[in-house]
């Protein structure tokens, strides 16, 4: 899977995004670092409002300037990136890194077909002529995996399945070949049999392209599946991070075990468990100045109050005060016992 010594391509460190509100400043992100690997999948996984795409979007240089401050340092192949002039992103954007979002009809305009839009995007950043372009944009549509790729090629967005439409979308994201793919919820708005397939395709590239994927997902089920690093962000911070196999052999905080025991079984009815994590997630209005989490954990102390110690082991860490000796017994709560690792 990973090759440890493959270079970072991306790095994070000290990322904190605050929005200017009717009522003052408020923090949705708060002190994040992470690094990407070239050809390695990081999933961020956490609830709806947990900051994930916050995070990305000021990653990016996507927010509003106007509203929004970002604090800390993103390199990309160790150039800084963070707070580069609009232009020097958007080539950034178009050419080293693609954005994939949810919905695919935000990536593409009603009005032209599928392979006239990725030949504009071939086009905007390589000198190829324009029958060259539309060339590959029907070889990038068979890559992708559509069966008809010429075909589908003259197809507007609107005559196409929304698996299709995400495949023409991750298409277009691959005409510039870029180092990093970012995928923002990418299977979401699809059933389940063409989720696997875009999961599919995903792992596909990464082994065809080397290209790096941060795959941002709300589901451990998709995580478990497809990714070699995790995140699990909760409240604008990461709570725990570590290896896939790592984190699911042997999970540290109570959130993240609530994620897990979340995770729908391949068939059968969808388990009582789905309300493992009862409340909501707090708003950048409402963060507590403690463990963000407490106020649903039922193992908060007192001490949850403040700001939690980051446990640590190699490879992996989490923000908790529950401690090596305490964490099997709690976690059986949840999720019963989880073998060696517990
Ligand atoms: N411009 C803004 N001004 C104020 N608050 C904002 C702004 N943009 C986002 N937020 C808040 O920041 C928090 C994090 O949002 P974010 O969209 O990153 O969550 P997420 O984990 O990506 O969730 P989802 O899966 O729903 O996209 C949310 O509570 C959101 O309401």
């Amino acid at each position: 899977m990973t090759t440890p010594l493959a270079p970072v391509l991306l790095d994070v460190a000290g990322l904190s995004v605050s929005f200017a509100t009717d009522r003052g400043r408020v923090t949705a992100v708060d002190d994040v670092s992470f690094s990407v690997r070239s050809g390695e999948i990081l999933a961020i996984v956490g609830e709806s409002g947990s900051g994930k795409t916050v995070t990305l979007m000021s990653i990016l240089g996507l927010n509003d300037p106007r509203t929004t401050f970002v604090d800390g340092s993103v390199t990309f192949r160790g150039r800084p990136i963070l707070g580069l002039p609009d232009r020097d992103l958007r080539r950034i954007r178009g050419k080293d890194i693609a954005l994939i979002s949810q919905d695919p009809m935000t990536a593409l305009t009603p009005v032209h077909t599928i392979g006239w839009q990725i030949a504009e995007q071939i086009r905007a950043h390589e000198a190829i002529s324009r029958a060259g372009a539309a060339r590959r944009a029907v070889e990038l549509l068979a890559e992708v995996g559509l069966a008809n790729p010429a075909e589908a090629a003259g197809r507007y967005p609107h005559q196409l399945s929304g698996g299709m439409r995400q495949r023409a979308v991750i298409a277009m994201a691959l005409s510039c070949n870029p180092a990093l793919l970012v995928a923002d919820e990418p299977t979401t708005a699809l059933d389940v049999t063409v989720q696997a397939q875009v999961l599919d395709l995903l792992m596909k590239l990464r082994k065809d392209f080397g290209s790096a994927i941060i795959l941002i997902t709300h589901d451990m089920g998709v995580v478990a599946e497809v990714a070699d690093r995790v995140n699990v962000m909760y409240a604008g911070r990461i709570i725990e991070r570590g290896t896939t196999e790592r984190l699911f052999a042997d999970p540290w905080h109570p959130y993240t075990w609530g994620l897990i025991a979340s995770i729908p079984p391949l068939d059968g009815p969808r388990p009582h468990r789905l309300a493992a994590i009862p409340g909501m997630p707090p708003t950048p209005e409402t963060m507590p100045a403690g463990c963000g989490f407490a106020p649903r954990c039922r193992f908060a102390l007192p001490r949850c109050a403040a700001r939690p110690p980051v446990q640590r082991a190699p490879g992996r860490s989490a923000l908790c005060v529950i401690g090596p000796e305490d964490r099997a017994p709690r976690r059986a709560e949840i999720l019963g016992p989880l073998g060696d690792a517990a």
